[in-house]
């Protein structure tokens, strides 16, 4: 059963076009993250859902109800957006109880409720005090409080977590996933990041000027991009533009980049054009030592000779940057290296990667 859908929906500002023809569906208990560059049309869609902003075409529907003439607080929809900050002159028990008291909750039921919702949120006892007495992750969770207390049948987020510092953020990310699974909410999250929108939904849905480019889980996201924009803008990649040669041969063609490199990828049939953009991502690169490879290069693999540029140990990961001398460089990264030697500045290296983990766009 869909607890959301919207059909086609789209909103014009004059002539530009902020949303365009967007339809999407979301399960009940599920998480969408709506990924995409700033003024994509990420937080137009949510203003749209929660009933802020009319679209000029389409329809909203929650639980197959079509939600168009309902004012905001008639949509059962719980909201923790960018600028939808909490009340100052409440305290932290009213600011949880705000929504509740709108909705016609039974008075008597709300102090048990906000009880437990600050035990959720991990901040029982901090009911008295005000927003200006809390840190900022602390007013995020009792943002996120006031925001499920009602029980809404869908939660919308946007940037839930942009105002905070890396370290907190991510703390908080993993405790935003663990509430939301608790309750089974089923939410839609708004963001720019990347990596939060991948470990933060189920399924991530990919927005560029107004339309949806992709929606997949997001592994398929990551490892089957739908274009170069959707690669280039969820995770890293090394970009190679090339020429083919030749026809292919088991489903393998040939490219030569402007420099010179030869770049084989596995490209399917319906993709096998004269010129294309080609991606490889740097956790798909193996580095070897040494200056010249034993490994026989054949068609189903790429063997690129470097010096390494430079060597960047981020904690259980290092980044090696690869000088193809004349022909660029490359970046490889090697997951999860612990105490292993490393790579060191100057030495001669072989990056390997196979055709198949070649995207060509
Ligand atoms: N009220 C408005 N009047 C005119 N243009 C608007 C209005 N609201 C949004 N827009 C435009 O619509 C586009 C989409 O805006 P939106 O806020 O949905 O983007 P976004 O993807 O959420 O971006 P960000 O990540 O920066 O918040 C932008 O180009 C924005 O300037």
């Amino acid at each position: 059963m869909n607890v959301l859908e919207l059909k086609d929906v789209t909103k014009r500002y004059g002539e530009f076009t902020a949303v365009d023809a967007v339809s999407l569906k979301i399960e009940k208990g599920k998480v969408l993250s709506l990924l995409g560059p700033s003024g994509c049309g990420k937080t137009t869609t949510l203003r749209i859902i929660a009933g802020f902003t009319s679209p000029d075409t389409g329809a909203v529907e929650i639980s197959g109800a079509n939600v168009g003439r309902l004012k905001p607080y008639e949509r059962n929809v719980g909201l923790l957006f960018q600028d939808y900050a909490l009340f100052p002159h409440m305290t932290v028990a009213q600011n949880v109880a705000y929504g509740m008291r709108y909705r016609g909750t039974p008075k008597s039921e709300i102090p048990s409720r906000v009880k437990q919702m600050m035990s959720l949120v991990q901040l029982a006892g901090m009911e008295a005090r005000y927003p200006s007495q809390l840190s900022g992750g602390q007013q995020q969770r009792v943002a996120l409080a006031r925001a499920l207390a009602t029980d809404p049948q869908i939660v919308l987020l946007d940037e839930p977590l942009s105002a905070l510092d890396a370290k907190l953020r991510l703390e908080l990310r993993i405790e935003l996933k663990e509430i939301l699974r608790s309750v089974n909410a089923t939410t839609i999250v708004v963001t720019h990041d990347q990596e939060e929108a991948l470990s933060l939904g189920d399924e991530v849905v990919v927005m560029r000027g107004g339309k949806i480019v992709q929606r997949g889980s997001p592994t398929q996201i990551y490892a089957e991009p739908a274009d170069k924009f959707v690669a280039e803008f969820v995770g890293r990649s090394n970009w190679f533009h090339g020429s083919r040669r030749g026809s292919s041969s088991e489903g393998v063609c040939t490219y030569v980049t402007s420099e010179g490199l030869a770049i084989h990828a596995r490209t399917p049939l319906s993709n096998q054009r004269d010129v294309v953009d080609l991606c490889v991502r740097p956790e798909n690169i193996v580095l070897m030592g040494g200056a010249t490879s034993d490994v026989a290069q054949d068609v189903k693999s790429n063997v690129l000779a470097g010096v390494v540029l430079d060597v960047a140990p981020l904690g259980a990961d290092m980044h090696v940057v690869v000088e193809l001398p004349g022909k660029g460089r490359l970046l490889a990264i090697r997951k999860n290296v612990g105490s292993t030697p490393g790579f060191i500045a100057g030495q001669p290296v072989h990056a390997h990667f196979s055709a198949s983990d070649v995207l060509a766009f």
